[in-house]
């Protein structure tokens, strides 16, 4: 027989009740020790962690009271919380093995006590020691994971819109109230919901991302609200879902407007009754959450029409974020470019990097279809292919063109709009400097020293 991981210990004045309890479980437990005086508990446990200790109440000859019981149980409470014990109490002391009960025992057994009720017993106390273990050890494990994860990345940015955003942010985070916050792709819409975390009561606990709307609708309510094993064919075993595993911490539910009607109805009873059911069964379990929603949709539009309810709107926007898009805050883009940069430059050990002024003018007057993570992803890659100490137009890539191509002159700068025409011309002969030149009415020589001169 396998013995079960568990640390028990006897303590009983009578040593032919040690003997029998200590055989009894020993082919069950990996260690099993006795004690015949109470008065070394302490000692005892001061050295190691009991998950069971199975406590005599009555250790004076003739004492039946209990109340010697009731102090070393307090005592080993008081020592070592999170060991279970297990009282052996004649069927007089019933009344007092309740009451001990309150004081912290997890249950009790009356003498002579049958076999498989003691031993059914003690296993059930050991498997809750080792339980509350475990999930000591993943409390301690996600709290230095979080603490990793709280390198956060800062919400950059001096424009007006940034800059109200974040006066919001200090306002609601200290708050409960539920955030819903609007904007394109690549905003930052996740980068706001983590300062909002950050700034938050909650900030020691998990900050938690579920993207809703890349969910199916079989495995939304087992990936949100957990489910028991069996529940449905492939539930091969108990596991927990978003919303308890964020439990403490916040919930960020991305692409919120992606939710089919009918899935939005039962996020909308979980935010209401503050409380999930696992499937399989009829236990509901307390949410104790905060949720952060983003959607890139028309949420409003999306009532109106009738794709969106309106009770789960107004449930998850007690306040509403609205982050622009990148090209509606020019300014933000050179802060931003110098940000990731500077990131990046250390990933890639090349410290000493700056970005020409050309580049800087092209990355401002750009629209940024992709937003932030656009620009995110070509200074990354500008970053890796500059062989100079500054990054130049090239080293952008294929983004090279349509930056060039996007160039608005809001001057008649002839400086300007003659390097504007000689990149157009390299762009239209696909590199071809001879034929480039042709176009423009240069020689190659003229059109090398111009193009060294724009930085091209
Ligand atoms: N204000 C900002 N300051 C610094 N980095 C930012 C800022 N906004 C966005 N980023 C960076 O840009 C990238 C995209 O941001 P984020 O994921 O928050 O956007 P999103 O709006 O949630 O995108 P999606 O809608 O696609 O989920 C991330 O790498 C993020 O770190």
């Amino acid at each position: 027989m396998t013995k079960a991981p568990g640390n028990i210990l006897l303590v009983d004045d009578d040593e032919f009740v040690l003997l029998s309890i200590k055989l009894l479980l020993e082919p069950h437990f990996a260690s099993v020790k006795t004690i015949n005086n109470p008065e070394r508990i302490q000692a005892l446990l001061d050295r190691e962690q009991f998950d069971v200790i199975v406590l005599d109440m009555n250790f004076r000859h003739g004492d039946t009271t209990g109340n010697q019981g009731r102090f070393w149980l307090k005592k080993i409470k008081s020592i070592s919380p999170d060991t279970q014990v297990i009282l052996v109490t004649a069927y007089g002391d019933i009344q007092v093995a309740v009451e001990s009960m309150k004081e912290g025992a997890l249950d009790f057994i009356v003498k002579p006590w049958q076999n498989e009720k003691l031993l059914a017993t003690v296993k059930t106390a050991n498997l809750l020691s080792l339980e509350k273990r475990k999930v000591k050890q993943l409390k301690s494990q996600q709290k230095s994971i979080v603490s990793s994860l709280h390198r956060y990345e800062l919400l950059i940015g001096i424009s007006e819109g940034i800059s109200s955003i974040r006066k919001t942010i200090e306002k609601v985070a200290p708050t409960e109230a539920e955030v819903l916050i609007l904007g394109q792709n690549g905003t930052g819409k996740e980068v706001i919901a983590r300062e909002i975390h950050r700034l938050s009561k909650r900030a020691e606990d998990i900050f938690m991302t579920v993207d809703v709307g890349a969910l199916s609708e079989n495995l939304f309510e087992s990936e949100l609200f957990g489910h028991r094993k069996g529940a449905f064919t492939d539930a091969k075993e108990d596991r927990i879902g978003r919303f308890e595993a964020a439990a403490g911490g916040t919930l960020f539910l991305d692409e919120i407007a992606n939710l089919s009607l009918p899935l939005q109805a039962k996020l909308l009873t979980v935010l209401q009754h503050k409380k999930v059911v696992r499937l399989g069964t009829n236990e509901p379990i307390d949410l104790d959450v905060r949720i952060v929603c983003a959607t890139n949709g028309n949420l409003r539009a999306m009532v109106q029409e009738g794709k969106f309810r309106e009770d789960l709107f107004y449930r998850i926007n007690t306040v509403e974020i609205t982050v622009a898009p990148l090209h509606d805050r020019p300014e933000d883009i050179p802060l931003l470019a110098d940000h990731f940069l500077s990131r990046f430059s250390h990933k890639y050990q090349k410290s000493y990097l700056k970005l020409s002024d050309t580049v800087m003018t092209h990355l401002q007057k750009y629209r940024w279809p992709g937003n932030i993570r656009e620009l995110q992803h070509a200074i990354e890659r500008a970053v890796i292919m500059c062989e100079g100490q500054e990054i130049q137009m090239q080293d952008l890539g294929a983004l090279q063109k349509q930056l060039s191509s996007e160039f608005s002159f809001d001057s008649f700068n002839l400086e300007k709009l003659e390097a504007w025409a000689i990149r157009k011309a390299i762009a239209k002969h696909q590199g071809n400097i001879s034929h480039a030149a042709d176009e423009l009415g240069l020689s190659r020589g003229a059109l090398y020293r111009r193009m060294q001169l724009y930085g091209i």
